[in-house]
Parts: structure tokens; C-alpha cells; sequence
């Protein structure tokens, strides 16, 4: 297993070995003391979620508020996708700086997106199963969002405009200059 820095502080890429034989292949996917000494910093996961996405579906860019904030541990089951991470965290030498990576079936790549992040994917393949581990509980009351085409971001998505699904909820969200003024 390997773990990559991403320019984000406390964002990890992961790579978790993956052994091969006449069957297929096996790695482990989570591991409570191996992660936890490899990222450096205890793990407390709670909650499991798995979505389904077709090609075009870009979810994102969430979070939840504090004291509801969630640390993530992201993967790809089927198919593939760009995952993007927006640092919100005003006091990190990396605010507003984002990571975008490709993670897939072929890659097995997970990132460690630590609390104070907005995450989001668009999913490049037909079929998308992405698989997260949470630290914290789903809160509706929690939820925030930054629209995914910010200006101020310009996050370089690996689809046309014209292509992307997007749910009512999240064509609604705010643009990060938007966001943190609502915020004071
Ligand atoms: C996130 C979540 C949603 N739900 C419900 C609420 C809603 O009816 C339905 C779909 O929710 P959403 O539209 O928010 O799902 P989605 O757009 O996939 O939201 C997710 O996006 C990715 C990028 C993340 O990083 C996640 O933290 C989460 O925000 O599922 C739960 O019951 N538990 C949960 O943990």
C-alpha cells in the first residue's frame, strides 16, 4: 500500500495493494490500524454509502457544517470518476485550493478527504458505484454545498457543460464567495 500527499494539506491519495492470482484479485479496503498509522491521525468511521451514478452525474460539491463536519475515505467500485476536493478550512495555507483525481475499477485509488473539505465526483463511465466510509452521521440539517462550476475554483471537469446531471438540489447551490459571506 502506498500513500501519496495531495497538495491539499491532510488529503491523501491511497493505493492499496492488490494481489493477483488465477482467481482474479484481492486487496484490502480498509484497514482500522494500518490506515490509521499510514495517515497518521486516529479513524473513527460510522457510516458506510454507496451510490450508483450514470455518465454525466456530478454530485457535488458537498459538505456538513460543524460540529457535523466528515472526514471521508472515497473509492470506486465500477466504472469511473474524477473526484474533486475543495479545501473550505480559512485558516489552511491551502484555502480554496482543490485536488482533482482520477479514481476507478482499474486504479482501486481511495482518497482521504479530511473534515473542513467540500467533496465532490462526476462520473466518466456508463455505470458508476462509488463507495464511502463517513465519521460522522448524515445531518440534513448539516448539509452545505458550493456550486460546482465556481468561478472563483474553476474546477477543470473532464466533461462538457452540456453533458452533466445535476439533482434539483445541487443546481441550487451557492458559489463559494456567496458561501463563506452568508457564513460571517
Ligand atoms: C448523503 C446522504 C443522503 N441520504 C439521502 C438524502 C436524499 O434523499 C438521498 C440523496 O441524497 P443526496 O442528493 O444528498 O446524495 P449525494 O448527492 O450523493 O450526496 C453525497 O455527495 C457526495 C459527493 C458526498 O461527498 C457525500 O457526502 C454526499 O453529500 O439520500 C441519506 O439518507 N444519507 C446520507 O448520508
Amino acid at each position: 500500500m502506498e500513500v501519496e500527499k495531495t497538495e491539499i494539506e491532510g488529503c491523501f491519495l491511497i493505493k492499496p495493494k492488490r494481489f493477483y492470482d488465477e482467481r482474479g484479485s484481492f486487496s484490502e479496503g480498509y484497514n482500522k490500524a494500518r490506515y490509521e498509522k499510514m495517515l497518521g491521525r486516529s479513524l473513527n468511521f460510522c457510516q458506510d454509502n454507496l451510490s450508483y451514478s450514470v455518465k454525466g452525474v456530478l454530485r457535488g460539491l458537498h459538505f456538513q457544517r460543524s460540529p457535523h463536519a466528515q472526514a471521508k475515505l472515497v473509492q470506486v467500485i465500477k466504472g469511473k470518476v474524477q473526484d474533486v476536493v475543495v479545501d473550505l478550512r480559512p485558516e489552511s495555507p491551502t484555502f480554496k485550493k482543490y485536488v482533482s483525481v482520477v479514481l476507478s475499477e482499474e486504479n482501486g485509488y481511495q482518497l482521504f478527504v479530511p473534515k473542513g473539505m467540500a467533496h465532490g465526483f462526476l462520473a466518466l463511465t456508463d455505470e458508476v458505484v462509488f463507495q464511502y466510509k463517513c465519521d460522522a452521521y448524515y445531518q440534513p440539517e448539516a448539509e452545505a454545498g458550493i456550486m460546482y462550476n465556481d468561478p472563483e475554483l474553476s474546477i477543470p471537469w473532464m466533461m462538457n457543460e452540456k453533458e452533466l446531471i445535476l439533482s434539483g438540489k445541487d443546481k441550487e447551490l451557492p458559489v463559494l464567495n456567496q458561501f463563506l459571506h452568508e457564513e460571517q
